[in-house]
Parts: C-alpha cells; sequence; structure tokens
C-alpha cells in the first residue's frame, strides 16, 4: 500500500535530474520568480508526514499569479508534467508532491497580498495563498486589532493549503471550517487561466476549490471575513470518565446560541494511566497544576475524555465577570468536579499554543520523525460505536500524540464546496496525531490506521475522512459518494488534462476519461 505513491522515505533516494530538462524548462517558462533545481528532493520531495518521498523535477517559486500561470500553461503543453502547489508541505501523505513534476512553492507568494476591505460595513482581509496563517494572525491583530473568525489549532499552515481541505478548529461550531469564511478567491485554474472567483462570479470554480483538494486550481488570493480581536482568553480543561456525558457536554455548548456558549469547544481521549504523553499528565494546562487520580471514579474504563473550551474577553472586563460568565457554564456541566484546569492567556498566546508543542517536539527530537496521521470525521449516530471499538480497545494505550474529538454542526458548512460529511447535523472530528518515537516501525501504525477504517466499514458506521488519502478510483468514488459526478464534472472544466495537485492521486494525468 504504501509504496503505491513512491518510496519508503530513505535520504539517499534522491536522483540527480537531468540539467537539460531544467535549462529547457527554464528558457520555456521566462518566470520573474525563480526555479531550483539540484538538492530539492529534501524539501519539495518530502512532507511533514514523513512516509513517502518523491523526486521532482524543480521547485519553481513563483512572483505572483502570472508565473504560477505560466508553469502551468507549460505543463500542459507536455503530455505527461504534473504541477503541485505546496503550501507548507504539511500534508501526511505526500498530496502536495510531484513525482518527476513541476513543485511550486506558494511561500515564496506570502507577501504579494494584505490588505484591509470593508464591505457592507464589515470588515475583509485580502490574503496570499502562500501566507501562513500564524503571520496573517500577528498582522491583522497588530495592525488593525482585527481578527479572522475560524482557525485551525496549529497555524503554520498556508491559506491555501487549509482551504483546499476546510480548516477546522474548536471555532468551527460556531463559524464553520475556515472555507465557510472566504468570500473571494483568486485561482489559477488547471487551464493556466487566473480567475476571480466567488458565490456570485465563477460560483461553480469557487466552491469547487474550496475543500478541492488542490484539484481545480491554485488559490493565489483570499479574502477572509475578520472579527474584532479578543484580548484574552481563559482555557479551560475538564475531565470526563463517562463517553456519554462528555459527548452530551460538549453537543450541549456547541448547540447554544452565540453568547450563551463558550468561544472554542473542543476535546481529547486519553489513557487511564499517569503515562506522560498519552495519559493524566496530558490534561493540566500550566505545570503548577496536579492531575490528582484520586479523584477519578472507580467506574472510570481504561480511558478518559477532557473537554476543552475558552472564552474570549478583553483587558477592561473585571476578572469577576469572567469568572460568572465561566461559572455559569460550567455549573450545567457533568464533568469531575475535582478535575478541572483553567487559566489566562493572550488570544494571540492561545491561537499560537500548538507552537509551542511544536518548539518542544522539535527540542526533543520528535518533530521531525514521521507522522502518521488519521482524521475522520464520524456522525452523531456512530461516535458510541466508535468510541467502544477505536478509542477504549484499539487505542486504549494512546498513540503517542493528541486524540481530538470534538462535535461539529452540517449547518456551517456548505454543502456546495467540495468537502463530503457523514449525514446528520452533528458530526465529530477525530484526529489521531501520533508522533512516532525513533526506532518505532511507522508501517505498523499505518497498518493500525488502515485496520481502523476497516473496522468503521466493517461496523457500518457512518464516517468520511478529512484530508482524505486513497490510491484506488473505486475509495474515491466511494469518498465522494453522490458529489462523485459533480467532482469529475469540475474537474473536467477547470484541470480537463489532470494536471494539478498529483500527490492527491485521485486523477491520472495521462489517463483522465469519464470512467475513471
Ligand atoms: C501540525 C499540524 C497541525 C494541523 N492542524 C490542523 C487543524 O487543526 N485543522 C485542520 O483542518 N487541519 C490541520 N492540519 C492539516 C492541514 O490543514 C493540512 O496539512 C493542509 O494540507 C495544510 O497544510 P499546508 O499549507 O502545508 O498544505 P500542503 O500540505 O503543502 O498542501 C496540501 C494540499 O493542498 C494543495 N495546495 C497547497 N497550496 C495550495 C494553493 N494555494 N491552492 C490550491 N491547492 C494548494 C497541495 O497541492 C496539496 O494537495 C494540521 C497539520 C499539521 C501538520
Amino acid at each position: 500500500m504504501i509504496a503505491c505513491l513512491g518510496r519508503i522515505v530513505h535520504d539517499t533516494d534522491a536522483e540527480s535530474i537531468p540539467d537539460d530538462d531544467v535549462s529547457t524548462i527554464s528558457q520555456s517558462l521566462d518566470l520573474q520568480g525563480t526555479i531550483e533545481s539540484g538538492g530539492i528532493a529534501g524539501l519539495a520531495g518530502k512532507d511533514f508526514g514523513g512516509i513517502y518521498s518523491v523526486n521532482p523535477l524543480v521547485l519553481i517559486k513563483p512572483s505572483g499569479s502570472e508565473d504560477i500561470a505560466r508553469v502551468v500553461k507549460a505543463a500542459s503543453r507536455t503530455s505527461h508534467v504534473t504541477v503541485a502547489a505546496r503550501g507548507n508541505g504539511h500534508s501526511i501523505n505526500g498530496q502536495a508532491m510531484a513525482d518527476g513534476g513541476l513543485v511550486i512553492d506558494m511561500r515564496s507568494t506570502e507577501d504579494n497580498h494584505f490588505k484591509l476591505l470593508t464591505i457592507d460595513g464589515s470588515p475583509y482581509i485580502d490574503i496570499s495563498g502562500g501566507a501562513l496563517w500564524e503571520d496573517v494572525l500577528k498582522r491583522c491583530v497588530s495592525m488593525f486589532r482585527l481578527a479572522p473568525q475560524s482557525w485551525t489549532d496549529y497555524l503554520s499552515l498556508t491559506v491555501g493549503g487549509t482551504l483546499s481541505n476546510a480548516g477546522v478548529s474548536g471555532q468551527a461550531f460556531r463559524y464553520g471550517p475556515q472555507t465557510s469564511n472566504v468570500t473571494e478567491l483568486e485561482i489559477v485554474t488547471g487551464k493556466g487561466e487566473i480567475t476571480v472567483c466567488s458565490e456570485t462570479q465563477n460560483s461553480e470554480l469557487f466552491f469547487g476549490a474550496l475543500g478541492g483538494l488542490g484539484q481545480f486550481g491554485i488559490i493565489t488570493r483570499a479574502r477572509v471575513k475578520l472579527q474584532p480581536a479578543p484580548d484574552m482568553v481563559r482555557w479551560i480543561r475538564l475531565v470526563y470518565s463517562e463517553f456519554e456525558e462528555f459527548t452530551r457536554d460538549a453537543e450541549f455548548l456547541v448547540t447554544r446560541e452565540e453568547g450563551e456558549s463558550f468561544d472554542y469547544v473542543e476535546g481529547f481521549v486519553l489513557s487511564n494511566c499517569h503515562d506522560p504523553i498519552n495519559g493524566w499528565p496530558s490534561v493540566p494546562l500550566d505545570p503548577d497544576h496536579e492531575f490528582n487520580p484520586a479523584h477519578i471514579p472507580q467506574t472510570a474504563g481504561s480511558v478518559l475524555y477532557c473537554l476543552e473550551a475558552a472564552l474570549h474577553y478583553r483587558h477592561n472586563d473585571h476578572p469577576s465577570t469572567v469568572d460568572a460568565a465561566v461559572n455559569g457554564l460550567l455549573e450545567r456541566l457533568e464533568f469531575i468536579r475535582r478535575l478541572k484546569f483553567q487559566v489566562n492567556v493572550s488570544y494571540i498566546e492561545f491561537l499560537l499554543r500548538v507552537k509551542r508543542v511544536e518548539e518542544h517536539a522539535k527540542a526533543n527530537g520528535i518533530w521531525d520523525s514521521p507522522h502518521p496521521w488519521l482524521n475522520i470525521f464520524v456522525s452523531q449516530s456512530s461516535i458510541v460505536d466508535f468510541d467502544r471499538t477505536v478509542f477504549r480497545k484499539m487505542l486504549k494505550d494512546g498513540v503517542g500524540g493528541p486524540m481530538l474529538i470534538y462535535p461539529l454542526l452540517r449547518s456551517k458548512w456548505d454543502d456546495r464546496t467540495s468537502v463530503v460529511l457523514p449525514k446528520g447535523e452533528i458530526f465529530y472530528i477525530v484526529a489521531l496525531l501520533r508522533f512516532v518515537p525513533q526506532g518505532s516501525s511507522v508501517e505498523k501504525l499505518v497498518a493500525q490506521n488502515l485496520e481502523i477504517v476497516k473496522r468503521c466499514n466493517d461496523e457500518g458506521l457512518d464516517f468520511k475522512l478529512y484530508l482524505p488519502n486513497y490510491h484506488s478510483k473505486d475509495d474515491w468514488k466511494r469518498h465522494f459518494g453522490n458529489e462523485w459526478s459533480r467532482f469529475m464534472e469540475r474537474k473536467f472544466s477547470f484541470d480537463p488534462m489532470a494536471i494539478l495537485a498529483p500527490g492527491q492521486r485521485i486523477f491520472n494525468r495521462t489517463h483522465i476519461n469519464l470512467s475513471l
């Protein structure tokens, strides 16, 4: 299975690319940006997942949309060359790679757009597809005291990269994913055309590209809704021993009106043990806080559940006002009363919380190890079975990293986008964020991911993969279900030669036809 795309990563794999190929390409492209060939496999041929590696032909650092359009048009004049936009390469399964193809480093365009607009009295920001969300955050807050409404947990991801998937975090229950917070895109299509699109202008391309896995075009600019940025956040973690109580409370919080709930709701599963990564020590938010296992009820099973919530406030809000708002909500929840943890942090510190994890993991040398992650959307009707089969049995000892689980609301997603979801208004995102310690077998963990998906299928659970990764056309068809024909039609309209995003392995550059 693993060998389908390329090779399992070996540093010695990089082959040299004949110079004449590169110089021919460079001359024919006539770019304002730059083209690199030697030594690029280490960057453009790998990703955060660390499971696959390929040998791209060249790495292109475009100066802007015109350069990108030239690259796509040049590829279209060949019979086989593909083009992959690379955001920050934080995919897991080679999605931003192009074996023997042209990789476009979108980060080189990060500063091309940054403009505040007011439309019908509301603030928006035009940003580059290659910008990192963390830079968007810092600039919006410091310059305008405004911020986007919907985030990902980790912000060293690009705007175009997350919009090509969905972009989900603890604000999505209220504002929808990041794809629901964009009103206009500029896209270079697979025909090399630079097109501005929105709900009312070139709408098929607009909705197709949102969650479109990079299949229809390369996002060079996005217009994103903003809101006033709060100053501070009360960040809270509450422990549960019973899954039903955890889900009831999480669903209660995400279905309440704005102003009557928290501003952020997530959750995670932990092993009921003292393991420093998978167990009790993963809960406290402050090194001075102690997790006392004596408070865990005798009836607790192999795993515990932690609800994570946050409330925004301003510097001039009196602490008693914040306490009253928080306590008013907490008193309605059924967590283990003595296992409650909370801290006050700045809004930016809160949104950059995973950056601290990254710094820590880099210092420990595990950030660069492989990450066979699995992300699944599971319907509310299947989540109890999923907990029983997967969390309480298969993963009761943890995955060496967070096991996130929190509810989302389908009505906050736009079904005209390319994202596919399980049925029902409430569904859960489950994210198994594995870190592989040195010497451990990646293959074994990938096999366990496949086994989890198989069990979900065998038990008839209603689920869809998020950041999907399939190897066969039948699996992709099954993934898209009724939306497959729409996805195909969009492909034929906007990238008929199947040039873009070959690393998703949905369409084949040389064999695109209606029978796919
Ligand atoms: C540590 C970590 C934390 C994460 N946390 C979250 C989270 O909380 N929520 C969440 O939703 N996701 C999360 N993700 C997943 C993330 O959304 C995806 O990895 C996503 O692909 C963004 O990464 P990227 O910008 O590096 O894109 P890449 O991995 O570089 O690209 C992803 C895909 O999009 C295509 N692409 C890239 N740029 C563009 C563009 N401008 N236009 C069109 N297509 C493009 C690529 O060709 C590829 O197919 C996380 C990932 C990591 C590694």
